[in-house]
């Protein structure tokens, strides 16, 4: 909250924080949250009881009378304090993973939920994902769990605060407003402390993601052989110890200065609870009053004291997740977002794909990849696209699959534009081989299933999608076949070749066309693949894609010239269109990029062509 907070909003602010987080605990379960108000209001009639039971003891103990009775109520009101805490901790605890088990699904559902992915790149987004998790690991330890329950055991305070000022009242009214409002100011200055902290916590997790991803570098197997072939090791220590500095240095000065000013809370509770002893043990002393009824009023006063010493820092931080939360909800909606027209279906054939054009400049980036591209994929071709590294080849993929909404121009299916389509319905048409395909950590066929979710696995279609990427082969040498974890970090797992990997990427694309997409983009797909096993994937690929259309991504023009059409990506538009025969005849940039290739082969440089692809 900002000095400038106009006070009334902030109160208002407050409780509907803590209104906020109390409805969470709706999320642990009838069962449950029954169980917890009723310990809350036994922990709550706690203070007073003992308070009383400590005065009838005094009394008997004075009168001579038998003490069995107040000491009987006595050890209850103990007991029942011990017995609600040791239930409470257990119940607690499910009670939090409960409320955060859900924020964290719900905060998951929203990340996937976003069409496209352009807001997932931006760092402050990210930084938002890191706050609203609320993961331990990131040393936060006020999750929307803990402060919902902070909110449970406020109102077990403020009952147990009434009983005890009940008790006080009866003997020293003057007692009550004076040790509340010191009691209330030492609560202020709590408050006002988590807030500061918390002003700076706020920049922690932008320096601590960057401090994560060098010390997760240093401990994985991927990244360790460039840290140890090139001697990274203490040049990356260097670099965590600096983030976290930039990270977790401004909190010092901030405990400090909070440390130094302790001394006032001190005086707040020593002082005016000091005042209402003096005055109460003297009054006994001098039979003001009956020394059992002193006795309890000076234990409702500590209780009453209890019942402030609550933390904050629950409370403030659960309400950072939250507002984090809110937040995202706003950057993610913000994305670009076109609402569906449930009357445009795709057709169940492949369909006929233009970029009308097609003008794209990425996010917070100055620079136009795609320019006024006109380009057409007709239904069944095999369609290649060839260019220079950089040139946007990867950025028309995504943005054919709706990663990405073009920023002028548009792109159509069957004559609808595909944001009409929306991104559900299109990408069911539609199966991708991105260059940095994702490696489940998953068994073989779960690894080729996920190519089509929104169906029950087919298992003859994991077959024959395996076949034609030449992956049936691996399979058969798995230890246990299709069942075997792809990692050896899980039980029985194995590790794979990059060239294999590719193959399950592929055979993944092929499942899903086997179940249903019409449109297969593959992007680099055999760039790992020795050349036999390439020839081999092509030669199946074009025997069983069927009816699909195919674009192809490659810079391996021996495969390219087999396409039915190839185009040349340059400057953000297609400056070439033809057959291999007719670019070549063309003489321009393609037939310079091939006849290069050309060379290099027979000067022995480069296997990527064979003898008889030549010209
Ligand atoms: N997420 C991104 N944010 C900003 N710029 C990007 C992003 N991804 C790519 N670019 C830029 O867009 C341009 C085109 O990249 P793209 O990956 O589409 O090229 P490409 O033709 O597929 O290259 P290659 O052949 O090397 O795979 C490059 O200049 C790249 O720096």
């Amino acid at each position: 909250m900002s000095s400038r907070t106009v006070p009334g909003a902030a109160v208002s602010a407050f409780a509907r924080d803590r209104a906020e987080l109390l409805l969470r605990l709706t999320w642990v379960g009838p069962g449950l949250l029954a169980g917890l108000i009723v310990l809350t209001v036994l922990g709550a009639a706690v203070p007073a009881s003992a308070a009383v039971a400590v005065g009838w003891l005094i009394d008997r103990l004075v009168t001579g009378g038998s003490a069995v009775a107040p000491l009987a109520a006595y050890a209850l009101a103990v007991l029942t304090g011990h017995a609600v805490a040791a239930a409470r901790q257990p119940l607690g605890y499910l009670a939090a993973a409960r409320v955060d088990g859900r924020h964290r699904a719900e905060l998951s559902r929203l990340a996937a939920g976003s069409d496209t992915i352009g807001a997932l790149e931006r760092p402050d987004v990210q930084a938002l994902i890191r706050t609203a998790r609320a993961d331990p690991e990131s040393f936060m330890d006020g999750t929307p769990g803990a402060g919902a329950l902070a909110q449970l055991d406020l109102i077990g305070r403020a009952l147990a605060l009434a009983g005890a000022g009940v008790v006080l009242a009866a003997y020293a009214w003057w007692a009550v407003p004076l040790l509340l409002a010191a009691a209330v100011v030492v609560h202020q200055l709590r408050w006002d402390e988590g807030r500061q902290r918390r002003r700076v916590w706020r920049h922690v997790p932008l320096p601590s993601m960057r401090a994560d991803v060098w010390s997760d570098a240093l401990v994985s197997p991927a990244e360790g052989k460039e840290v140890r072939i090139f001697g990274l090791g203490d040049w990356a220590l260097e670099r965590i110890d600096g983030h976290l500095r930039a990270a977790y240095d401004p909190l010092w000065p901030v405990n400090r200065r909070i440390l130094a000013r302790q001394w006032r809370q001190f005086l707040l509770v020593l002082v005016p609870l000091g005042v209402v002893y003096l005055v109460v043990a003297v009054d006994a002393a001098r039979g003001g009053a009956p020394v059992a009824v002193a006795a309890a009023a000076l234990v409702a006063g500590a209780g009453l004291f209890d019942a402030f010493a609550d933390s904050p820092t629950a409370t403030i931080n659960a309400t950072t997740c939250l507002r984090a939360f809110d937040r995202l909800r706003d950057e993610l909606g913000q994305a670009p977002h076109r609402e569906h027209n449930p009357s445009c279906t795709p057709g169940s054939g492949p369909p006929l794909v233009r970029f009308d054009g097609v003008g794209f400049t990425y996010p917070g980036s100055g620079q136009r990849v795609l320019d006024d591209l006109d380009l057409e994929v007709r239904p069944g071709e095999l369609l290649a696209v060839v260019g220079a590294n950089g040139a946007g080849k990867s950025t028309l993929i995504k943005l054919l699959a709706g990663l990405y909404e073009p920023t002028a121009g548009r792109i159509t299916a069957d004559g609808v534009d595909i944001a009409d389509l929306g991104p559900a319905a299109w990408r069911g048409r539609l199966s991708v081989v991105f260059q940095d395909f994702v490696r489940y950590y998953l068994p073989a066929a779960e690894n080729v299933a996920l190519g089509n979710a929104a169906v029950a696995p087919d298992l003859a279609a994991v077959a024959g999608a395996a076949r034609d990427a030449g992956l049936d082969e691996v399979v058969s040498r798995l230890p246990d076949g299709w069942h075997t974890p792809l990692a050896r970090t899980r039980t029985g797992g194995v590790d794979l070749s990059g060239g294999q990997w590719q193959q399950v990427a592929l055979a993944r694309a092929l499942y899903a066309v086997r179940t249903g997409a019409r449109l297969l983009v593959l992007d680099e797909p055999t760039a790992h693949l020795d050349v036999r096993t390439e020839r081999d994937v092509f030669d199946r690929l074009a025997a069983h894609r069927g009816d699909a259309s195919v674009i192809l991504i490659s810079h391996r023009l021996s495969t390219v010239r087999q396409a039915d059409r190839i185009v040349l990506l340059r400057g953000g538009r297609i400056t070439e269109s033809g057959t291999h025969e007719q670019l070549m005849a063309a003489g321009g940039e393609y037939a310079a990029m091939f006849t290069v290739q050309a060379q290099r082969f027979q000067r022995g440089f480069d296997d990527r062509l064979h003898e008889g692809d030549l010209t």
